[in-house]
């Protein structure tokens, strides 16, 4: 696997190396081992999987405080512009956003430690998104900023009109009024 640092400290991508033969491919998704010497520790507790149609923006999403979630993210099926925002208050990147094309023909993965909101927009006819994460679900902790915030500023490769947001995302907060991470 290829690790690669991002602009932003402590998010990454990955390049898994991928065996082809006739019968199709094969690859390591995540070895533990090289993970932690490359990144460092980490302990994944729990597996997400979602299918969206195209369109389909699901973001900005962070659990608050001690609920924070650091997740590596990767796409199955199509294709998918994945973002991260740095909500670390005492971080150089502050208030920045690193975005990165996923999918099933790139096998990329992606790295958001925690102190991060994220989201993803897919541009396929369907994306099928799985990802881990190093700590458990904890709906009382969530919260949502609006994709389109202006202070971030993130530029999404899909009209307004093509979108397609869960009542909860249209509802996301500002920027400005976010939790942020010490
Ligand atoms: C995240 C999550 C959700 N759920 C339930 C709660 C809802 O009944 C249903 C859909 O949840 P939600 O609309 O929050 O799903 P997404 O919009 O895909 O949320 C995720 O989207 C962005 C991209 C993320 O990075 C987060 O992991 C997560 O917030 O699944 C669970 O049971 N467990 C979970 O871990």
């Amino acid at each position: 696997m290829n690790y690669i640092q991002t602009e932003i400290e402590g998010v990454w991508l990955i390049e898994p190396k991928v065996f082809l033969d006739e019968r199709g491919y094969f690859m390591e998704s995540f070895k533990k081992e090289e993970f932690e010497a490359n990144i460092g520790p980490v302990n994944f507790v729990q597996d997400n999987e979602s299918k969206s149609a195209f369109g389909v923006l699901r973001g900005l999403h962070y659990q608050q405080g001690e609920h924070s979630q650091a997740k590596l993210v990767r796409v199955i099926q199509g294709e998918v512009l994945d973002v991260a925002v740095d909500l670390r208050q005492s971080s150089p990147t502050f208030g920045k956003y690193v975005s990165v094309l996923l999918s099933e023909a790139n096998k990329r993965q992606f790295f958001i430690p925690r102190g991060f909101a994220h989201g993803f927009a897919v541009l396929s006819e369907e994306a099928i998104f799985t990802y881990k994460v190093d700590n458990v679900y904890a709906p009382q902790a969530e919260a949502s900023i609006l994709y389109c915030d202006r202070t971030l500023g993130i530029e999404w490769p899909l009209a307004e009109s093509q979108m397609l947001l869960s009542a909860k995302d249209k509802q996301g907060s500002t920027f400005e009024n976010a939790v942020y991470f010490k």
